[in-house]
């Protein structure tokens, strides 16, 4: 479903970011991608965004080789791709309500699609209750909930979450880590970076890792590092 081909990205200012990735993820994976600061994992997932281009390369989503795409082609990577970041990056000036109704109106789904869609996804995040309120009435974990909301509201194939718990207190991780899981339980890909290393060793799900822009190991059932 996600395939990455001899992938190298060198930014303007000559650092290499990521040489040579070859990265093949399954329909329903869950996947961890860890690696220290600047190991290459923000790239790993705007490539995949299409939010930055590869310097070399295929980068196959859905056997789609998207860098190839045109531009008009970019909305059916943004369909299929929901994504979270640690910072949530609601806007603050639209209700919980609006913010996923937003996600769904800039794809054009229809104002009836909307009114069924998002009270379900609310619904399952555990925020029917919170549908009105603007973000900065909530807390941590709400903030994310919504996000997470946001990012599956449309139904995407795959799920990408830049370090989603970076900014939560550890039981509220765990929440969240909760419903990703369920997330990917009902079939979605999940595409996760992550520094929390006591997460990735309690999940035992694919952890790929990276050290200066490589894989350095790709294990089933893996762990955040091996102790030496
Ligand atoms: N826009 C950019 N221009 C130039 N260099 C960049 C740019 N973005 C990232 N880099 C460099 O590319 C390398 C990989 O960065 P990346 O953000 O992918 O790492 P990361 O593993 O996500 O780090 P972190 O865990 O801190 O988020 C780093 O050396 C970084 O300095």
């Amino acid at each position: 479903m996600i395939r990455y081909v001899n992938v190298s990205k060198e930014y303007g200012n000559g650092s290499k970011a990521l040489s040579n990735i070859n990265i093949n993820i399954d329909k329903g994976e869950f996947v961890f991608i860890v690696g220290s600061s600047g190991a290459g994992k923000s790239t790993l997932m705007k490539l995949l965004l299409k939010e930055i281009e590869p310097t070399s390369g295929k980068i196959y989503l859905n056997k789609l080789d998207i860098t190839k795409i045109k531009n008009r082609r970019i909305p059916y990577i943004r369909r299929n791709i929901g994504v979270v970041f640690q910072d949530f990056r609601l806007l603050p000036n639209k209700t919980v309500y609006e913010n996923v109704a937003f996600a769904m109106e800039i794809v054009g789904a229809s104002p009836r699609e909307i009114r069924r869609q998002v009270p379900m996804i609310l619904s399952m995040v555990g925020l029917s209750n919170k549908a009105h309120n603007y973000p900065n009435q909530l807390s941590g974990g709400e903030h994310q909930r919504v996000s997470i909301a946001r990012a599956i509201v449309n139904s995407p194939s795959v799920l990408i979450a830049d370090e989603p718990t970076g900014n939560l207190d550890p039981d509220t991780a765990w929440e969240i880590m909760k419903l990703i899981k369920e997330i990917n339980r009902r079939g979605t890909t999940v595409v996760m970076a992550t520094h929390a290393k006591e997460i990735v060793n309690m999940m035992k799900r694919r952890v790929i890792a990276l050290e200066a822009g490589k894989v350095v190991r790709d294990e089933q059932k893996g762990v955040y590092d091996h102790e030496i």
